[in-house]
């Protein structure tokens, strides 16, 4: 899935409507539908009246999609659950909002809503594979499968209709799935069975984001719900598609009221549709938008955003004051790079992509610059990485690549030992850790699987720059060298680690101390290295590295990933929630794997050695970071789940999931 900026975005619409000839109004007509139709979903699954409903998922297309976060559910049910197996019972709901899990749906039961990289199975009347992705999913009877999914392997169930959630829906298709020959349904995705219960307030800003909320107030209208429109600014105001808009809700006499010169009291709803500002705001909202923005946040409803939540740096993911808060985010056409950043995905809530007409196949890289989230797709068919890690049925040890570890001291000899086991888990044929001398007492025996190669420390447990040497030497029968976990610094390490970058004939992994080393070195003046060079800081690291603040690093991660691994010929992986990997060429990808519970020590020491064991494989740099990380980020996941509660996870748990 692309991840676009603003202007990308733009470039995009141009062309749709310049070279395809489709007219504005017709892509708007499409956003109004599909945002009208996420409103419909989300009201579905919170029932009459119901209040917030705030989760975080991504998922591409179907308006049932992403059901991420609702919690609770009937017998065996697992909703909002995630890294989980699970088997709904009888009548229960099974995955619904699950990721990387494993589950099915009892009779009646609904399997695999909005899950991510599932293989889900509903049972009899049950849902299979609504709004999944990257699934392999298959609805019972009379069920509904696969829909919205993308990427998936599903099938539905006999009689089942496309339809999801609604009961009352579901009820009618069921009628209609029994009567063979003679089959009539209504518009499912605007059917709501207890509409008449709703009141949502549009808030409409100036542009053509505010043309989307028009049109979605209309397709609302269509679906019983009282629709009451909120324009941020006088309505005359409002030019070109927007302005049709406007006219063609006055024209169906749809209730409309002024900020700050009609009575407003957005209590007196049960949601708001934000589409104040889009991919056209700049800088922070300002005047009425601000004022409704704080109102809106303020008032407790659910928010569903139109393409970002107002507010946003769509770019970025940096947040203005104030800026939405929303339950869902219907981002239009293409995923915006600020959805997937936070604090902006936590601003977005659940992120669902519509399509509105604008081809994906359009976008490309003619600047030489892309972004996409990375799923299993990505890998396999971008990266070209083989995500099931097939061994040759031949294969021996020799087949798998022989990693050498420089790390360690007496102080922090885990960190060494977490990165050496983790190579060996990532599959690596031999892993040989180079320590100091003092510390082999210690740790021999600690790993069975690993070799030890002391290096002279003068009996102080800690690294000197003369072990260059000897580093030199192991390395040249290994297939890569990853530096730095529990390194330590020492006299003359910026000498040791530059006689390492320039001696060194394969690939090198960069961490922890080694990227100190490196902040503090002019490197650009080293010699040019045949082999590639994969650095990954978390945001402090980042932040020496590049000469910034840790907040500037964080405030555009893509951007300054990007640019830090093309102006230093390196691949980058900046590590923290949705980790971001830049390659030297100019791509970058989003990860969309990983727990907060990996927020504990040794867990990117963990990291360092996935990636260097893939890379041992064969896996070239970009293949290598990107599949690490998302490995990495799988297997915290499933730590997480097998520890019960996600705070006593530790790194060594990571390893032990791969
Ligand atoms: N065919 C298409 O084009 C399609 C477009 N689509 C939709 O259009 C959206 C982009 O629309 P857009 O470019 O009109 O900009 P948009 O975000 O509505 O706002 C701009 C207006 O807001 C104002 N403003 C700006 N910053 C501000 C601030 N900080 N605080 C306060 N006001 C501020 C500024 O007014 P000004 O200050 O210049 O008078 C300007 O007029 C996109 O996100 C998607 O939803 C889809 O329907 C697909 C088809
Ligand atoms: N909230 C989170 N969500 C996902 N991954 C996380 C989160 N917090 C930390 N991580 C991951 O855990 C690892 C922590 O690495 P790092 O900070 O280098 O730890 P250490 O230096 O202790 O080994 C990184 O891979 C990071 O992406
Ligand atoms: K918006």
């Amino acid at each position: 899935m692309y991840l676009v900026t603003a202007e990308q975005m733009r470039e995009l619409d141009r062309r749709t409507i310049e070279e395809l000839g489709i007219p504005a109004v017709a892509l708007m007509e499409n956003a109004g539908r599909a945002i009208a139709e996420e409103v419909v979903a989300l009201c579905r699954r919170r029932g009459p009246g119901g209040g917030r409903d705030r989760g975080n998922r991504w998922s591409n297309g179907g308006s049932s999609g992403g059901d991420g976060g609702s919690g609770g559910g009937a017998d065996g049910s697992s909703n909002g659950s995630s890294n989980c197996s699970s088997s709904g019972g009888n009548g229960g709901n099974g995955g619904n909002g699950s990721s990387n899990c494993s589950s099915s749906g009892g009779n009646g039961g609904n399997g695999g809503n909005g899950s991510s990289n599932c293989s889900s199975s509903g049972g009899n009347g049950g849902s299979g594979g609504n709004g999944s992705s990257n699934c392999s999913s298959s609805g019972g009877n009379r069920g509904n499968g696969g829909n919205g999914s993308s990427n998936c392997s599903s099938s539905g169930g006999n009689g089942g209709n496309g339809v999801s959630g609604d009961a009352a829906a579901a009820e009618t298709a069921r009628a209609h799935g029994e009567r063979a020959g003679f089959q009539v349904s209504g518009d499912n995705a605007l059917t709501l069975a207890h509409a008449d219960a709703e009141r949502w307030f549009i808030l409409v800003g100036k542009g053509n984001n505010g043309g989307d909320g028009l049109a979605a107030a209309r397709h609302l209208r269509e679906a019983g719900i009282a629709a009451t429109l909120v324009y941020a600014v006088p309505p005359e105001s409002l030019t070109g598609v927007a302005a049709l808009q406007r006219d063609a809700a006055a024209a169906l006499g749809l209730p409309a009221l002024q900020y700050g010169r009609d009575r407003l009291d957005l209590a007196e709803g049960s949601g708001i549709v934000d589409a104040l500002l889009g991919t056209g705001a700049a800088g922070a909202p300002r005047g009425a938008y601000a004022e409704l923005i704080a109102a809106a946040n303020r008032s407790g409803k659910a928010i569903v955003s139109a393409d970002i939540p107002s507010g946003l740096d769509a770019d970025t993911g940096a947040t203005h004051e104030p800026c939405i808060q929303a339950s869902v985010t219907v981002c239009l056409a293409l995923l915006k790079r600020g959805l997937v950043q936070y604090p902006g995905a936590a601003a977005a809530g659940r992120v669902v992509v519509r399509s509105i007409g604008i081809p994906s196949s359009l976008a490309g890289e003619e600047d030489g610059v892309s972004a996409h989230l990375l799923t299993p797709e990505v890998l396999q068919q971008r990266l070209g990485v083989d995500v099931t890690r097939r061994r040759s049925p031949e294969g021996h040890k020799g087949t798998y690549g022989h990693v050498l570890l420089a790390g360690g001291t007496l102080r922090m000899s885990g960190a060494g030992l977490l990165s050496a086991r983790a190579a060996l888990r990532a599959g690596a044929g031999l892993v040989t850790w180079a320590l100091p001398q003092q510390l082999l007492p210690y740790v021999a025996g600690a790993a069975p699987e690993l070799m030890l190669a002391p290096a002279e420390d003068g009996g102080a447990g800690v690294w000197n720059a003369a072990t260059a040497d000897e580093l030199l030497r192991l390395s040249g029968q290994r297939d890569v060298l990853a530096i730095g976990p529990g390194l330590g610094r020492f006299a003359g390490d910026t000498e040791w680690l530059r006689r390492l970058w320039e001696g060194t004939a394969c690939p090198l992994v960069l961490d922890a101390d080694a990227l100190n080393i490196l902040a503090e070195a002019d490197y650009s003046g080293w010699a040019q290295r045949k082999h590639p060079v994969i650095l990954t800081p978390h945001p402090g690291e980042m932040a020496r590295l590049a000469g910034r603040s840790t907040a500037e690093v964080q405030a555009d991660r893509i951007g300054l990933a990007l640019a830090y691994a093309a102006e230093h010929q390196v691949t980058l992986v900046l590590k923290g929630a949705h980790t971001v990997i830049a390659t030297s060429e100019g791509q970058a990808y989003v990860n969309t794997t990983g727990h907060p519970g990996m927020g504990t020590g040794g867990a990117g020491d963990v990291l360092t050695g996935v990636i260097s064991g893939l890379l041992a494989q064969g896996l070239n740099a970009a293949q290598a970071a990107a599949f690490g990380v998302y490995l990495h980020g799988e297997a915290g996941e499933k730590a997480a789940c097998e520890r019960g509660n996600p705070a006593s996870l530790i790194a060594g748990d990571i390893i032990e999931a791969l």
